[in-house]
């Protein structure tokens, strides 16, 4: 026994030796071919650094602006290496939209470019479940884009303006009482809500009521909502520290699965009754309908995937558009000159008549017209986008990308997080105004669509800003399928309530003023000064800190 003691503990510094070279191995060479800007420490990694980029920041505040210090400290190298490991896969920070290109277009390797990040499985499974279009891959994620592709062509949208139009009626009257009383409320629930009634229509003919506080809207929207207010700030990382908020979680996102599969039960027999005797032009192209075509039976696993969809779908189609609204009036309460040009389109287009008239009347014409709007949304769009993507190349796949100097980094096992509050904010892009809104950067350039998608993204638009560097909906093949969507919510309502509001934002990003009430103008610039700064804060998905608190009054033309 003794002997045995006696050769432990002489073989102890040899195995430790061992360990210790194996750990050094783990943590620094192997990936020690990618370009390290920040040296690692050995147990941590870079997760020391990252903690303290958070603490040197305002609580709150959303990963990308630490992100965004790294990299300018750095001198604005392409893109960052970060070692989380052992909590999180090694990451890779890219701010440069010529390598962000190269990992979303198809390739050999890649054919519908590379593959989704299993971070975002694990954080939206509850949310979308695990079948979900965001997140199936290869030929599983083809046969569904494709099924719903006609959902969201330009020539079924445009038939949509009916609906879009009703709800945002809605929205008018409750934006009318809250300009009669003046009170300061939160603008993040109302945009919500109108989003989600809209998308709620596009995805199950239903009127989800999710603006009417006065009826119980349908179970869907509840355990939507109990859902969504499980994933606080920034806090991803650490919820499973909060067991009852886990607990909640899992509950909600079994009743908003039951619920979203009575429905589509409820659904099933009526919408097979109408696809026997519909024509091209009657055809229903709701999700839930382009889900059960060529369906016979509902079977459990039928019936699993078409409530992930109906859940994808929900989900992507409202906040991201809630966030754009809430940015666009912000911006446009706080740029005099951008919010003049808009109305005057407004008027050119719309004179004394109601924006639904002319819109009902003459579609397509009123919706091309409404350019300045559309370029007013770009550049929202630019600076604010509300989410994002990450991906992650397996190990060995061979993924590469090439970099500015001609070096060739192999990217495999990392996670690739297409940074595009970084990419869309390029200094070396967008000049001197990178950080500001000038929507007229867009004019003659301001096309959103998926047609963008097919240029070759170094390809510079009218604008001369090469088409890549603008990608808040992503591109590739896994690019946004309800961009045109957005698109199309998002100059509706604006044609419906610029000329009738003044916005005025309250707390962050609210407009300083002198003495005699005046707002104060940033120095040689067409922006108000503001206080604090309205920032974003990840909550799923990138949205203003504090719920975008204002106030409204109706607006007098001439006052
Ligand atoms: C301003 C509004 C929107 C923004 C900024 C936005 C952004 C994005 C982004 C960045 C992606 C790619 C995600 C990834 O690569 O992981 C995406 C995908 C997606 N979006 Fe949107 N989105 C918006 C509106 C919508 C709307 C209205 C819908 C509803 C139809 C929608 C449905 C989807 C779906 C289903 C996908 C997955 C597509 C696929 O993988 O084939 N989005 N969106």
């Amino acid at each position: 026994m003794a002997q045995l003691t006696y050769a432990i503990l002489a073989l102890l510094p040899a195995v430790l030796w061992y360990l210790w070279a194996q750990l050094r191995q783990w943590r620094f060479k192997k990936y020690s071919h990618i370009p390290i800007v920040y040296p690692q420490s050995l147990p941590l990694g870079h997760l020391k650094l990252l903690g303290e980029g958070f603490m040197k920041m305002e609580k709150g505040r959303h990963i990308d602006y630490v992100l965004r210090d790294m990299i300018r400290a750095k001198g604005d190298p392409e893109i960052l290496f970060l070692d989380l490991r052992p909590i999180n896969f090694p990451m890779v920070i890219v701010a440069s939209h010529k390598v962000a290109e190269q990992i979303t277009r198809p390739s050999k390797l890649h054919p519908y470019s590379v593959t989704k990040s299993p971070t975002m499985q694990s954080t939206y499974r509850r949310l979308v479940g695990a079948r979900s279009l965001l997140s199936e891959e290869d030929e599983s994620w083809r046969i569904l884009r494709k099924r719903f592709n006609p959902g969201f062509a330009p020539s079924h949208l445009i038939t949509l303006l009916p609906s879009i139009l009703d709800k945002t009626s809605t929205f008018i009257s409750k934006l009318d009482a809250l300009a009669k009383t003046g009170e300061t409320f939160e603008m993040d629930p109302l945009c919500t809500n109108l989003t989600f009634d809209i998308i709620g229509q596009i995805v199950t003919n239903l009127d989800f009521h999710a603006q009417d506080e006065n009826v119980d809207g349908i179970d869907i929207v509840r355990h939507f909502r109990t859902q969504i207010g499980t994933y606080k700030n920034n806090d991803q990382m650490f919820a499973f520290l909060d067991p009852k908020r886990r607990i909640t979680r899992l509950v909600s996102s079994i009743q908003l699965d039951a619920s979203i599969k009575k429905c589509i039960k409820t659904q099933f027999a009526q919408i097979k009754e109408g696809q026997k005797t519909e024509t091209k032009r009657t055809k229903d192209r709701s999700v839930i309908a382009l889900a059960l075509q060529d369906i016979d039976v509902l079977t459990s696993d039928v019936l699993q995937s078409t409530a992930d969809q109906v859940k994808t779908f929900l989900f992507a189609g409202h906040d991201t558009t809630s966030i754009l609204l809430q940015r666009l009036f912000h911006e446009l309460s706080i740029h005099p000159k951008c919010l003049a040009t808009i109305r005057a389109e407004h008027e050119s287009i719309f004179g004394d008549r109601n924006p639904r008239e002319i819109l009902l009347e003459k579609p397509d014409e009123t919706m091309k017209a409404l350019s300045y709007t559309s370029a007013c949304i770009k550049e929202a769009l630019r600076l604010w986008p509300p989410a994002g993507s990450a991906r992650r190349a397996l190990p060995g796949a061979g993924f590469k990308v090439r970099l500015q100097d001609g070096q060739e980094v192999c990217l495999d096992g990392t996670v690739l997080y297409l940074c595009q509050f970084l990419i869309q904010r390029d200094p070396k892009v967008y000049g001197e105004t990178a950080t500001e809104f000038v929507p007229e950067r867009w004019l003659g350039d301001t096309d959103t669509s998926e047609a963008t998608n097919d240029f070759n993204g170094t390809q510079a638009g009218a604008s001369k800003i090469p088409i890549s560097a603008w990608r808040p909906f992503e591109r590739g093949p896994r690019n946004c399928i309800g961009q045109e969507l957005a698109n199309l919510e998002a100059r509706v309502i604006l044609a419906c309530v610029m000329r009738r509001y003044d916005f005025e934002k309250v707390g962050a990003g609210e407009v300083v003023r002198d003495e005699m009430g005046e707002p104060r103008m940033e120095k040689g610039k067409d922006v108000y000064k503001t206080k604090a700064e309205l920032f974003s804060s990840m909550v799923v998905t990138s949205k203003p800190h504090d719920r975008s608190l204002m106030k409204l009054r109706m607006h007098k033309p001439n006052a």
